[in-house]
């Protein structure tokens, strides 16, 4: 091993909070900010475009799988990705991750075990559907997979929230509004169903609501206009038919534009508080919050969770209303990551404006470092057909050159008959356009619209812009970080490197908090004060599994806090050719 360059800063930490706050005022539907590029990044494109051959797809069985998982645990590499990096290569290794909702259509072990080697890197139980031991069921049987045979899934639950629907009367069936019907949009509570009768599930849904208003039931599916009030009813004719769907969500329009109500409902239900309660017990990794408004209830939750779990669980907000994104940056700000919940987000804002959107939270979430999971409707037509529309394949591509984190199925996995598909479907989407956009380096187009050092702590944020430059140009094979609390491997991956990024961590919750990360591989080892023991033992672990040869090139970087030397941080950037 020969270090061939080593950029080592040693120093005590500086703190100026730049904040991206105000700068980033007016992204979502405003005007468009052009900043200065601060690092021109280019790559030795030569070297890359020869290690980028594409890979043949080819998933291992289970039993094939099972015979790495000794020899991958004493590494800290879950099996999945041990065997990828064997069969592809560095540059083979898919960047973006997946997460898939697990509902009835997957929830047995070995579907669960199917899912976990087609790639899912995180599962998502929607907590609006199905019983607490169902979920617990679930989550239980994915914990065995990890423990027993080396996967590295990570949980998430994904809270009911408070929001004005239609009540689910537990019939999966849908009813048909024909133009010009009448139909009664009441609280009152009946069993069964009622003919052009629609029952809300909270008592104040009419509030402010004025005859000529619209309701709009999920986003479109039908429209109908406001007739009279009724005491709290509403008596409405239907203007556009569609398909009423159980549990659907209602919203309302006064002259094309939403009529912003606040309903004064917690962010975080009585319910919501019970299922978190459960997921710490159950030790999950994730909460996603429903309907998040802004940023009180996100610092609540981590609060709450930081008094009552030792284990850090990481909270997402889902963004899926207009109130969230007229607070999207303190929202951002206060989550360990984003949701863009487009189901919902398409219920309140206009579909064409959903793909700006998205690019535009997707920006702010790299800018301030968060991970972002673009969900919903990626492949819906899979839920009931075996292949992807082209036009559903192009959106998971436009995500995936947008840099997202991840992709997420929903209905396409929990109820679908083609899951499995749908989720090689996100698999190959994404390593082909991972691998155009690596040959156009695009990346470049990532730092034009940089903002510079924007965040806290800027040596860490320096050291890790430094480090993907270097990397990048120098086509080293991989990165190796050693991170605590996983927020080197963020920054790294927040620039979008060519090479897979290794984030070595002795923490469990932050491997599989990194689960989530675009671009990292994190591995479970022990880590000692000597950085150079510690670079040494992985890099000889690595090349003993042949997963590494000569003249292969790493670069290293670490912030280890020696806990002997008090308060030094010693944070260095190494490149290293094995010998
Ligand atoms: N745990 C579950 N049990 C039963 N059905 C589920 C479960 N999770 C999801 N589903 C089904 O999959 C569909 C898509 O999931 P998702 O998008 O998460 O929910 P929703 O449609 O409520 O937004 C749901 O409408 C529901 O029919
Ligand atoms: C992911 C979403 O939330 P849920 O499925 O819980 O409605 C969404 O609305 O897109
Ligand atoms: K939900
Ligand atoms: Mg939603």
């Amino acid at each position: 091993m020969a270090v061939v360059g080593d950029l080592a800063l040693m120093g005590t930490k500086i703190t100026t909070p730049n904040k991206l706050i105000g700068k980033l005022e007016k992204r979502v539907f405003g005007v468009p900010i052009s900043f200065s590029p601060k690092f021109s990044f280019s790559h030795n494109k030569s070297r890359t475009a020869i290690k980028a051959v594409m890979q043949i797809e080819k998933i291992q069985s289970s039993s094939e799988l099972k015979g790495s998982l000794k020899e991958g645990s004493l590494l800290g590499f879950d099996v999945v990705s041990e065997r990828e990096l064997k069969e592809k290569g560095f540059l083979g290794l898919r960047k973006t991750k997946l997460v898939c909702t697990i509902g009835p259509a997957c929830c047995s072990l070995d579907e669960l075990e199917k899912l976990a080697i087609a790639g899912m890197n995180v599962a998502r139980l929607n907590m609006c559907h199905n019983s607490r031991e169902w979920h617990q069921d679930v989550i239980r049987k994915i914990q065995k997979l990890n423990e027993e045979k080396g996967y590295s899934v990570s949980i998430m639950i994904d809270t009911e929230g408070n929001q004005i629907q239609v009540v689910d009367h537990g019939s999966s069936s849908s009813v048909k509004a024909e133009e010009d019907s009448i139909w009664y949009f009441t609280t009152e509570k009946f069993e069964g169903s009622r003919p052009f009768t629609i029952q809300a599930n909270y008592e104040g849904f009419s509030e402010g609501v004025n005859p000529g208003d619209e309701i709009v039931i999920d986003g479109g599916m039908a429209t109908f206009e406001v007739i009279e009030r009724v005491g709290n009813d509403l008596r409405c004719k239907c203007t556009d038919p569609g398909l009423l769907l159980p549990r659907a969500k209602l919203s309302f329009w006064r002259d094309g534009k939403l009529l912003g109500r606040d309903y004064d409902l917690p962010t975080l239900s009585t319910k919501d508080w019970s299922d978190i309660v459960f997921g710490i017990s159950e030790d999950i990794d994730f909460i996603a919050v429903s309907f998040v408004k802004d940023a009180d209830a996100i610092k609540h939750l981590k609060d709450y969770l930081a008094s009552k779990s030792s284990k850090a669980i990481k909270v997402l907000a889902k963004i899926e209303s207009l109130e969230s994104l007229h607070r999207l940056e303190e929202i951002v700000e206060a989550s360990d990551g984003i949701m863009i919940a487009r189901g919902d987000l398409g219920v309140e804002i206009p579909l064409e404006q959903i793909p700006s959107v998205q690019e535009d939270i997707t920006y702010v979430c790299r800018q301030l470092n968060k991970p972002v999971i673009v969900a919903s409707q990626l492949l819906e037509s899979m839920v009931e057909y075996p292949t992807p529309t082209r036009a559903e394949v192009a959106d998971v591509s436009e995500v995936v050159r947008q840099y997202a984190d991840a992709l997420m199925l929903s209905g396409e996995s929990a109820i679908g008959s083609y899951g499995m598909k749908a989720l090689s479907v996100l698999r190959t989407t994404s390593t082909r356009m991972e691998q155009s956009c690596r040959e156009e380096s695009r990346q470049t187009l990532l730092h034009q619209r940089k903002l510079g050092v924007s965040l806290p702590d800027q040596i860490a944020e320096q050291i890790c812009n430094c480090a993907v430059e270097m990397a990048d140009n120098l086509g080293v094979d991989a990165i190796f970080v050693y991170t605590r609390h996983g927020k080197m491997a963020s920054l790294l991956s927040r620039n979008r490197p060519n090479p897979p990024i290794f984030a070595f961590t002795n923490d469990n919750s932050t491997r599989m908090a990194l689960n989530l990360q675009w671009g990292v591989t994190p591995l479970l080892t022990d880590l000692s004060d000597d950085m150079e023991g510690n670079v040494k033992k992985t890099v000889e672990l690595i090349k003993a599994k042949g997963m590494m040869k000569k003249d292969d090139a790493i670069l290293v970087v670490s912030d280890i806090i020696p806990i002997s030397t008090a308060r030094a941080i010693f944070q260095s950037i190494q490149v290293m050719t094995i010998t």
